[in-house]
C-alpha cells in the first residue's frame, strides 16, 4: 500500500471517529451513556494489566484536606525534583529557599523493592457551573498511582504505609508552620473554616522577659507535654494540655504564645469567637485543626459572656482599650449564640477523639470575670501569671534591645523597678533607640526618667486615693452622727409629746372632777 493511501485511511477512520464520539456525546440519552461507558471501561480492563489508586487533594463534603495527598506531596518532592521535566516552585521553611514539586500532569517513576510504579498528578477545574449564590471555582488536585496487577500486594500492604510515613517525616521537616484564623461563617461556602498565613513570629522564650525560674518551668512543661504521647495513652487521658495566661494588657501574653509555637514547632490557630455562630460550629472547628496545634482563644472574657447572661454589654468605663471595646461591642451586635457548656465541650469533649497533641490557650486582662468552671484544673491545666516588669525581666530586655549584660545605671534601675509598676510593652518602647546613632546609655537614661514619673505619678495617685478614702470615711462619719442627731431630735418629740398626752388628760381628769362637785 503506498503512504498517500495510508493517510488517507487514516484519515477517515479519525474522521469517523470523532463523528461517532460526537453522536455519543450529543445524541445518546445520558442513562444509556453511563452503561455504554462503565461497559467498555470493563472490556478494557480485561486487557489492561495496570492497577491505578487516585488520591485527591480534599475528602469529605467540607472539603476537609485529604492528609494522604500531603504527605504524598512531600513523598513525591524529593522523587520529583530529580526526574519531572515541569515543575513547580513554592516558598519553603524559614522563607528563604524554595521548595520543587511537579507540576499538574506531570509523571514520575517511583521504584520500590525492585518494582517500578508510575505516579502522575492531576487537576481539572468543575465544568458544570454550578448555580449558586457561592460558586465554588476550585480546582480539584489528585495523585494516581499506577503499577502491575502483580504487584498489588506489595503495593497495598507495604508501598503505600512506606509512602505515607516518609512523606509525614519530609512533612514535619519541612513543615512551613502556619497562623490560622476562623473565617466568618458566611465564607464557609466559599472558602475552608480556617484561612492561614505563614506562621513566622520571631519571640522565643530567651527574648521573653519574666521571671528566670518561671520561664524555665513553662519551658519544661511544655517539653515534657510534647514528649509524652505514651505517657497520656498510658494514663487514658487525652493528649491536651491547657494554659491560661492572665494579667494586665502589654506583659506578654500573645507573645508568649508566639514563644510556644515556635518552642515546639507547632501551628498556631487564633480563634475569634465572636465569629462563630454556635456551639456546632465551634465544634466542626476543632475538627478541622491539624495534630501539633496551639489553639487561642484571646481575650476570653471579652469574646463571649460566660455566665449564660449575654446581650446588653456594659461598656465598661475602665476599658480603655479600643480594639477590646469593638470586640465587646460585636459580640452583642454578631449574636454568637456559643454557650460556656459550648465551650466547656469544645475543651473537653472533642479532645478524646481527636488523636494528635493540642494545646489550648486562653489569655484574659480579668482573671477574677471568668466562671470557675472554665479555667479549673484539668481544663486549664497551668495558670500562668504575666505580670509587671521586675529587675530580671527588665535585665532580658535590655540585652534584646540594646545588647548589653550590665551597665552601671542597673543599680538605680533594680531599685526603681521594685517601687515601679510597669509593663515589659513599655519597657520595649522606650529601649528602641529613637535615632540610628542613639546609644545604650542614652536609652537607659530615658527609661530610667520614665520609671521615676511613673514612681511619681503612682505616689500621686496613692496621695489622691488616700484623699478620697479620707473624704469618704469624714462623709461616712458625718452621715452616721447626722442620723444619729435625728434619731435623737425624733425620740425626744416622741416623748415630748408623751408628756404633753399625759398633762391633757390629768386636766380633763380635774375638769371632770369639778363639774361632778
Ligand atoms: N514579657 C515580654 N517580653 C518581651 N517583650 C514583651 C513582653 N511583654 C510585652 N512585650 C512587648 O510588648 C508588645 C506587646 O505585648 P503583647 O501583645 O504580648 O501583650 P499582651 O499581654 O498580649 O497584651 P494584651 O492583653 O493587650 O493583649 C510585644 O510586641 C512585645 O514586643
Ligand atoms: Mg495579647
Amino acid at each position: 500500500m503506498k503512504t498517500g493511501e495510508i493517510w488517507s485511511g487514516l484519515g477517515s477512520t479519525f474522521a469517523t471517529a470523532v463523528f461517532l464520539y460526537t453522536i455519543f456525546q450529543q445524541y445518546l440519552p445520558y442513562s444509556l451513556r453511563a452503561y455504554v461507558e462503565i461497559y467498555f471501561t470493563k472490556l478494557t480492563n480485561l486487557f489492561n494489566p495496570n492497577i491505578q489508586i487516585t488520591i485527591q487533594e480534599f475528602s469529605g463534603e467540607r472539603l476537609k484536606s485529604n492528609e494522604a495527598y500531603t504527605a504524598i506531596k512531600a513523598y513525591l518532592m524529593t522523587n520529583s525534583s530529580k526526574r519531572a521535566k515541569r515543575l513547580k516552585a513554592d516558598i519553603g521553611k524559614d522563607n528563604d529557599n524554595l521548595v520543587l514539586s511537579m507540576d499538574d500532569h506531570e509523571e514520575v517513576t517511583d521504584e520500590y523493592k525492585g518494582v517500578e510504579l508510575l505516579w502522575t498528578s492531576s487537576s481539572s477545574t468543575p465544568q458544570t457551573q454550578q448555580l449558586s449564590f457561592y460558586p465554588t471555582s476550585d480546582v480539584k488536585r489528585s495523585y494516581r498511582l499506577k503499577f502491575h496487577k502483580r504487584y498489588r500486594e506489595l503495593v497495598i500492604d507495604s508501598y503505600l504505609n512506606h509512602v505515607l510515613k516518609e512523606g509525614r517525616a519530609i512533612g514535619v521537616q519541612k513543615r512551613q508552620r502556619k497562623l490560622y484564623t476562623n473565617s466568618s461563617t458566611q465564607e464557609w461556602y466559599r472558602k475552608s473554616m480556617w484561612s492561614h498565613v505563614v506562621f513566622d513570629h520571631p519571640a522565643t522564650f530567651r527574648t521573653l522577659a519574666m521571671d528566670p525560674e518561671k520561664k524555665k518551668e513553662i519551658m519544661d512543661d511544655l517539653v515534657k507535654f510534647s514528649e509524652s504521647k505514651e505517657y497520656y495513652a498510658k494514663v487514658g487521658k487525652a493528649w491536651k494540655r491547657g494554659y491560661l495566661l492572665y494579667g494586665p494588657p502589654g506583659t506578654g501574653k500573645s507573645t508568649m504564645i508566639a514563644a510556644m509555637a515556635n518552642l515546639l514547632n507547632y501551628d498556631v490557630y487564633d480563634l475569634e469567637l465572636t465569629s462563630v455562630k454556635d456551639n456546632t460550629q465551634l465544634r466542626k472547628l476543632l475538627i478541622e485543626t491539624s495534630d501539633k496545634a496551639i489553639i487561642v482563644i484571646e481575650d476570653i472574657d471579652c469574646s463571649l459572656d460566660l455566665t449564660g447572661q449575654r446581650a446588653e454589654k456594659k461598656v465598661k468605663e475602665e476599658e480603655t482599650d479600643p480594639i477590646k471595646k469593638a470586640k465587646e461591642e460585636s459580640t452583642s451586635v454578631k449574636e454568637s449564640k456559643v454557650t460556656l457548656s459550648g465551650l466547656l465541650n469544645f475543651i473537653d469533649g472533642l479532645w478524646s477523639s481527636c488523636g494528635g497533641e493540642r494545646i489550648i490557650v486562653f489569655t484574659t486582662n480579668y482573671l477574677e470575670k471568668l466562671d470557675p468552671a472554665l479555667i479549673r484544673r484539668g481544663r486549664m491545666d497551668k495558670h500562668i501569671e504575666m505580670s509587671y516588669c521586675g529587675f530580671e525581666g527588665f535585665k532580658v530586655l535590655a540585652k534584646n534591645y540594646l545588647d548589653i549584660d550590665s551597665h552601671v545605671l542597673f543599680e538605680t534601675m533594680r531599685t526603681l523597678f521594685k517601687e515601679t509598676q510597669i509593663t515589659p510593652a513599655d519597657i520595649a518602647e522606650n529601649l528602641m533607640p529613637k535615632t540610628f546613632n542613639g546609644d545604650a546609655e542614652t536609652s537607659l537614661k530615658s527609661l530610667i526618667q520614665v520609671l521615676e514619673t511613673a514612681k511619681e505619678e503612682a505616689r500621686l495617685k496613692a496621695v489622691e486615693e488616700g484623699r478620697l478614702k479620707a473624704e469618704d470615711e469624714a462623709k461616712l462619719k458625718a452621715e452616721e452622727e447626722a442620723k444619729l442627731k435625728a434619731e435623737e431630735v425624733k425620740e425626744n418629740f416622741a416623748k415630748d409629746e408623751v408628756k404633753q398626752d399625759e398633762s391633757a388628760q390629768l386636766e380633763n381628769e380635774g375638769s371632770d372632777t369639778e363639774v361632778i362637785a
